[in-house]
C-alpha cells in the first residue's frame, strides 16, 4: 500500500439479472475515491444463463449451486485475467438464494480459488457476516455511494437508486462525517424491478429483456393492478428490508389475462411505483435521485419514474459516473475497506444491530 493508503482494487458483481459479470477498478482508501480505472463486462452465454436460472433459490449441496459455481468462476476467470494492475480483488459472485431470517444468504463461486488463479488476494462472501449477526445481508452498496456523494460534491440530500433485478436505494446526507455516522444513510430494497419485465419476456417470447422498453411502450399499464400490487405490506414496512430475486415472481402469473404489451407496461410501472413507494421512508426530501443499473437504459421504465416522483431523476452520466459498472466498483470500494478492517454495513444499511466489516480475504499461495 501506498503512502495515501490507497490501492487499485478491481471489483467483480454478477447480479441477479443474469446477463453476465461487470468488473471495474478503483483507486480508493476505502473512504475516497481517487481514480476511476479500466471496466469490462462478459455477457453468460444462454446455456450458462440457463444454468444459472435453473440454480435459483438452492443452496450449497444441491448439484445445481455446482454446476452455476462453475458457471461464475470460469466466467470471472476469464474476464478478470484480461485486467493488469489490481492489488486487490473484490469478488461478489453470484446470489442464487436470500433468506436473510430464515437460511441465509448464499452468492456462489469460490472466491479462495478465484485468488489462485489470478494470483490476487481477494475478499468475498461480502453479506454472510452481516446475516449471521442479524442483519440483510443487503443492500452493500450504500457506503460505495456516500463515497460517491462526496466524490460528486453533493451537499444536500440525495439518494441513489439501482434498477437491477431487483430495486435499491440509498437515501444520503452528504453532510455527515462518514457512512458509519448514525443518520448518514438509509438503504433498502424498494421492490421488483428488472427480474419481472426479463422473466415475462423469457417466458412470452423467448427474449433476455425489453431492449428499450419497446414492448412496454406498445402496451397500456393495467393502474388497477399495479395499485393492488403496492397494497403488499412489504411497500409499507420501514426499513431495513431486502428482497431475493424471485421474491415478486408470482406476479407473472397473475398477469395471464394481460397482451404481451400490457404486461410489460404493467411490470415497468411496478418497478417505478414500488420507487415512489419507498419515498415514505425517506428521513428528508431528497432534491434528486441518481439512476445506475440497466435499468436506467430502459426509456419507458425512466419515464414512469418522472411521472410518479416530483424530483429530478437522473442517470448517474449526468454527474460524471458510470452506470453500467458502479456495483463492480462497489465491491472493489468493498474489499479495501474489508483489506482495512473497515464496517461495510451497519444499523442504517442492512439493519444489522451494529457496524459490520463482511467479507473473507483469500491469499494467492
Ligand atoms: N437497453 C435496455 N433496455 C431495456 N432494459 C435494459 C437495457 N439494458 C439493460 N436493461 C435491463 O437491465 C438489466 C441489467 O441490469 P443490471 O446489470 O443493473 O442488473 P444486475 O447487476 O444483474 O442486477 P442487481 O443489481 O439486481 O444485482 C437487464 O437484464 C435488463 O432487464
Ligand atoms: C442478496 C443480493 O444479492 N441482493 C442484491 C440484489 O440486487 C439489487 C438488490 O438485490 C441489492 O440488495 C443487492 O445488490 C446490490 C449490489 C447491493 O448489495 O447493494
Amino acid at each position: 500500500m501506498r503512502k495515501d493508503g490507497a490501492l487499485w482494487a478491481l471489483g467483480a458483481m454478477s447480479g441477479t439479472s443474469l446477463d453476465g459479470v461487470d468488473a471495474a477498478m478503483i483507486k480508493t482508501d476505502g473512504r475516497a475515491i481517487f481514480a476511476f480505472g479500466p471496466s469490462a463486462y462478459r455477457p453468460y452465454t444462454p446455456e450458462e444463463r440457463a444454468t444459472l436460472r435453473g440454480a435459483l433459490g438452492r443452496w450449497p449441496g444441491d448439484p445445481g449451486v455446482t454446476a452455476a459455481a462453475e458457471v461464475v468462476e470460469a466466467a470471472h476467470a476469464e474476464l478478470l485475467s484480461r485486467f493488469t494492475g489490481a492489488e486487490l480483488l473484490g469478488f461478489h459472485g453470484q446470489t442464487l438464494a436470500h433468506e436473510p431470517s430464515g437460511r441465509g444468504t448464499h452468492q456462489c463461486g469460490n472466491g479462495a480459488l478465484l485468488a489462485q488463479l489470478l494470483g490476487l488476494p481477494t475478499v468475498w462472501d461480502f453479506r454472510s457476516a452481516d446475516v449471521t449477526i442479524g442483519g440483510q445481508g443487503a443492500p452493500l452498496a450504500p457506503f460505495y455511494h456516500f463515497a460517491l456523494a462526496r466524490h460528486i460534491g453533493a451537499t444536500e440530500p440525495l439518494a441513489f437508486l439501482n434498477l437491477g433485478g431487483v430495486g435499491n436505494l440509498t437515501w444520503i446526507d452528504p453532510t455527515a462525517p462518514g457512512p458509519e455516522n448514525p443518520g448518514a444513510l438509509l438503504a433498502f430494497d424498494t421492490g421488483p424491478a428488472n427480474a419481472p419485465i426479463n422473466d415475462l419476456m423469457q417466458d412470452r417470447l423467448g427474449l433476455d429483456h425489453d431492449e428499450g422498453g419497446r414492448l412496454a411502450a406498445a402496451g397500456e399499464v393495467d393502474e388497477d393492478f399495479v395499485a393492488s400490487v403496492l397494497k403488499d405490506p412489504w411497500f409499507d414496512q420501514p426499513p431495513p428490508k431486502s428482497l431475493d430475486r424471485n421474491d415478486f415472481h408470482g406476479l407473472i402469473d397473475r398477469l395471464k389475462m394481460l397482451s404481451d404489451a400490457d404486461a410489460a407496461a404493467t411490470l415497468t410501472a411496478i418497478a417505478a411505483a414500488s420507487v415512489a413507494a419507498a419515498q415514505i421512508h425517506f428521513p428528508a426530501p431528497v432534491t434528486r435521485i441518481l439512476v445506475t443499473g440497466g435499468g436506467r437504459h430502459n426509456p419507458v421504465l425512466m419515464a414512469e419514474l418522472r411521472r410518479r416522483i416530483p424530483c429530478p431523476i437522473l442517470p448517474v452520466e449526468d454527474v460524471g459516473l458510470d452506470g453500467d459498472m458502479l456495483e463492480a466498483q462497489a465491491f472493489a470500494f468493498l474489499a479495501v475497506r474489508v483489506l482495512l478492517k473497515m464496517a461495510t454495513s451497519g444499523p442504517d444499511t442492512t439493519g444489522a444491530p451494529a457496524l459490520v466489516g463482511g467479507g473473507q480475504i483469500s491469499r494467492p499461495d
